[in-house]
């Protein structure tokens, strides 16, 4: 208990796994969490000051299970293990207790185990750091962030608006953040909703963690090099926050360093910039209910490695603004969509590629088994296969041509020597010994031989003892307190007891139902066996250790391997994806442009295909005049589409659907459309139908109109804004006004490419005024006092919104769309005003006499529905399905006529 208690105390934010034999041990306070967290059982050991200590366990072999729910749940977890053998702990004393320490913190950005991973998303560790504005200058902010798994190390820079943004984009496991900026009230507020829009752990540690003086030589001395210098230049925001993270990586780590690749600064302006709630609006990653499923990476990802969906995850959540790095990918893309049969065959390839950088991690960190080192091998091997797949390949393009070389110089012979060194069946881990191969070390096939051997011998010396002692059921067993023993039944004691047997069989122990015995020869072969069993084991472990080693010493040119397979399989699985549902390489400039012709919605169409359904394409143009140059450069600016139509009709969906094609070809995608020209978007906003934040204390109404003043306040030229009824949640006239004011403010100031979808028809007399608003429309058919939605969008504006005939279809009341159409045409005629007479009129009365001249429940159905009742679709062909159709057709004519 002293010792718990100790090694607690200096780890008081974290559970304590306190290792006790084959179990993890939590006591105290830790006990209580812990039981309650994974539901298992709080016992209680031994006392303290008098009072019970309560107490759980967890078994060693599925303490991961354990753990990952305990990381999942948000607790942070220190392993502490027993360091030394029990024996040692006795020379010093009957009662000396074992020594034990914390050899790892586990905390949710700095997991490596597999079974904690989840193998197709990124697992980022960040921290961030903060230079306070002076005067005239805000506060500015960078953030480092690693993958651990991977040894992925990135940097960026940025000012204060761009914080949540950049946060949002990395969506990093767990952040840093110096405790002193946590005691603000204003960043703590900021921070916890950054926490929960992203997912994060948010974890303040000291400030020396983030000490400027020292990060630079903190940093060097982590990567063993005298100067930064080699790896570019960083600011000293930047290697503030790298040295903070590789700090946390000590302290969790507790000096096991992973293969971190040098810190890698992202420019700014690289990247399209997209918000926080652009990003959720948008579901780009997650639905706005957080699952992968319906969202946009779940209907593009065709990856078949872990790492390919790690790779196409990151570039959609990081668009491009280059032009030029944006054709490199498409190339790629249009290369695997062209062949197919090199698409498959390298796509083949890549499913039985395991994931090479997440076992090396493991490996370099010590906690890799026999099963790390052979996905190594077998990684390293489909890196061969790929290459000389694409070596065949006349004009693969400058990505197809960057991965060959990264494959092309990959260590070769040391995936052959690990395929030659290691077994096919592998255990987990190494300590349980049998994963070299046969044949491979001479030594260790003879330890392994004479262990063998010995056992048979002793499996021989059965017959021999049975036939000695004429005993027939005599057996040679085993246990960890006699060795090797001799078994008879109590009857043959005084025989074996005596001469001359008793020469031969020494009698260890007598039990109820059998007599043991053990022999001279049975001592000398176990030791024989035991210290063959413990030659191998030595001789595996040190064979384990050499090659341990020499993927280590070669672990950059592993990692450069593992991202090239990882980046041609997103350009294979972009091409399969293009291929199977008809996408098309956009045209992406430095124009102004912003030209989608028979666009659709990915998502929405994936969806109504599964229904049977089709999807009615749409054309969007918001670039400037048409065939003029570059918004940005001759100050014209980008059109403003204002879309009015019905609810139901589908302007969101158009909406999403352009922003989404502008993501997609940005990140070196196809686009569902028929042709696409876009000039770089490099920010994009998308005010889409914000929900209630109640827990922050904000209406729908005030979450609305800080999204709508972000874009105001941010939207440039290259911009494109997608604004989805803006003002509704307001009085009709306060809505319309905001509205209005908005449309002129972003046509005047900000001038991006822009749609607008709206209810209030009285903007589209704007586009009279304001010669870069255009009105579009959604069609639909009005029938029978029904609206039919024909989702085409067309030049003009919307005569009306249909919302009645909407909510008549969602199910309201009839009384109450009846009583809602008379208080429209009175409205109408007033201009707006409530008229007296509708007051007179009160709907209570209205409803009774529709009431009293509806059917009685009990009159006959029509016949129509008499008939419909009959029909029992289960039962019917076809052809008599066909044929009852007609008939309720006629019958329905019928009844018209
Ligand atoms: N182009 C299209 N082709 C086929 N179906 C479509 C299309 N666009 C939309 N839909 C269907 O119509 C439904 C409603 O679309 P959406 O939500 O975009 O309408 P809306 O006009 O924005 O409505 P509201 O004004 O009520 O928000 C979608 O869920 C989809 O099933």
């Amino acid at each position: 208990m002293e010792q718990f208690i100790e090694i607690k105390a200096a780890n008081p934010d974290s559970l304590l796994f306190f290792r006790m034999g084959d179990f993890y041990e939590m006591f105290f306070e830790d006990a209580e969490v812990a039981s309650r967290a994974l539901g298992i059982t709080l016992t209680k050991r031994g006392k303290h000051y008098g009072r019970d200590i309560p107490m759980c366990g967890v078994p060693l072999h599925t303490a991961d299970d354990y753990l990952q729910r305990l990381i999942a749940l948000g607790h942070r977890v220190a392993v502490c293990e027993q360091v030394e053998d029990p024996a040692e702990a006795r020379k010093r004393g009957a009662k000396s207790v074992v020594r034990r320490d914390v050899v790892r913190l586990v905390t949710p950005g700095t997991i490596t185990e597999d079974n904690l991973l989840d193998a197709r998303r990124s697992n980022f560790l960040s921290a961030l750091a903060r230079a306070k504005g002076g005067e005239g200058g805000g506060d500015r902010f960078a953030l480092a962030w690693i993958d651990m798994s991977t040894g992925a190390f990135r940097l960026a820079e940025f000012d204060a608006a761009a914080l949540a943004a950049s946060i949002a984009r990395v969506e990093p496991r767990e952040l840093l953040v110096p405790d002193s900026l946590l005691d603000e009230a204003d960043f703590r507020l900021r921070f916890r909703e950054i926490g929960a829009a992203t997912g994060a752990a948010i974890v303040p540690v000291p400030r020396a963690f983030f000490d400027g003086a020292t990060a630079g030589d903190r940093l060097a001395s982590f990567f063993g090099v005298a100067s930064l210098d080699a790896f570019g230049g960083f600011t000293r925001l930047e290697t503030t926050a790298a040295a903070a993270v590789v700090a946390y990586v000590d302290k969790t780590q507790l000096g096991r360093r992973p293969p971190l690749d040098p810190p890698q600064r992202e420019a700014s302006g690289a990247a399209m910039a997209i918000d926080a709630a652009t990003r959720a609006n948008l579901e780009l990653v997650r639905t706005l209910g957080g699952e992968r499923r319906g969202s946009l990476l779940a209907t593009i990802d065709r990856t078949v490695t872990g790492a390919g969906a790690r790779l196409l995850a990151e570039r959609l959540a990081s668009p491009l603004t280059d032009p030029e790095a944006i054709r490199r990918r498409l190339d790629a893309v249009e290369l695997f969509l062209r062949d197919s049969s090199l698409r498959e065959e390298v796509a083949g390839r890549l499913a039985r590629a395991p994931d090479m950088a997440r076992a090396l991690s493991r490996l370099a960190l010590g906690r890799g088994g026999p099963r790390d080192l052979a996905a190594v091998g077998a990684g390293l091997a489909a890196a061969v296969g790929v290459f000389g797949r694409l070596v065949e390949v006349e004009m693969p393009g400058d990505e197809v041509a960057a991965a060959m070389a990264a494959l092309g110089t990959a260590p070769h012979d040391l995936g052959g020597r690990l395929a030659e060194a290691l077994a096919d069946d592998l255990p987990l881990l190494k300590r349980d010994g049998g994963f070299v191969r046969a044949g491979f070390r001479a030594d260790l096939d003879e330890t392994r031989a004479l262990r063998d051997e010995s056992r048979q011998v002793i499996a021989s010396l059965q017959a021999t003892y049975a036939g000695l002692a004429e005993v027939k059921g005599l057996k040679i067993r085993h246990n960890n307190v006699l060795g090797y023993y001799v078994e008879v039944g109590p009857q043959h004691a005084p025989a074996m007891l005596s001469a001359p047997l008793n020469a031969t069989f020494i009698h260890r122990q007598t039990m109820a139902g059998a007599v043991r015995f053990s022999t001279v020869e049975l001592g000398a072969l176990e030791g024989k066996i035991a210290s063959a069993g413990e030659r191998a084991t030595a001789i595996e472990l040190a064979v384990f250790d050499d090659l341990t080693a020499a993927v280590i010493a070669a672990g950059a040119g592993i990692k450069r391997a593992a991202e090239a397979l990882a980046a041609l399989d997103v350009a294979s699985g972009l091409a399969a994806l293009a291929d199977a549902r008809r996408w098309t390489r956009p045209k992406v400039d430095d124009s102004g442009a912003f030209r989608i012709t028979a666009g659709r919605h990915p998502v929405v169409e994936e969806m109504l295909a599964e229904d049977g359904q089709s999807f009615v394409a749409n054309d969007a143009d918001l670039g400037a005049a048409p065939g003029a140059a570059a918004a940005s450069t001759t100050g014209e600016g980008g059109r403003i589409w204002l879309v009015t139509g019905p609810n139901m009709a589908g302007k969101s969906t158009f909406l999403r659907q352009n922003a989404l094609i502008a993501v997609l070809a940005q990140m070196g995608a196809f686009v569902p459309a028929a042709a696409a020209h876009i000039g770089v978007v490099d920010r994009l906003f998308s005010r889409v139908g914000a929900a209630d934040d109640l827990a922050r204390g904000r209406s729908t109404f005030m979450v609305e109109m800080i999204e709508t003043a972000a874009i105001l306040n941010q939207a440039g030229p290259r911009a494109l804004v997608i604004l989805d009824e803006i003002g509704r949640g307001t009085a009709t006239f306060d809505g319309l006004s905001i509205a209005w004011a908005t449309v002129e403010h972003l046509h005047a100031v900000n001038r991006s490419r822009a749609l607008f979808a709206t209810h209030y028809h009285e903007l589209t007399a704007l586009s009279e005024r304001l010669e870069r608003v255009v009105n579009a429309t959604v069609k639909v058919k009005e029938w029978k006092g029904d609206v039919v939605f024909l989702h085409e969008i067309v030049p003009g504006a919307a005569d009306r919104s249909y919302g009645i005939q909407v909510a008549k279809l969602a199910g309201l009341p009839a009384a109450v769309v009846e009583r809602a159409k008379a208080v429209l045409t009175e409205l109408e005629k007033s201009g707006g005003h409530a008229p007296a007479s509708l007051i007179d009129d009160l709907p209570l009365f209205t409803a009774a006499r529709r009431r009293a001249a509806a059917p009685a429940p009990d009159a006959p159905p029509p016949p129509v529905l008499a008939l419909l009742d009959g029909l029992r679709p289960d039962d019917m062909s076809p052809r008599e399905a066909l044929e009852a159709l007609y008939r309720l057709k006629a019958e329905r004519a019928r009844d018209e006529g």
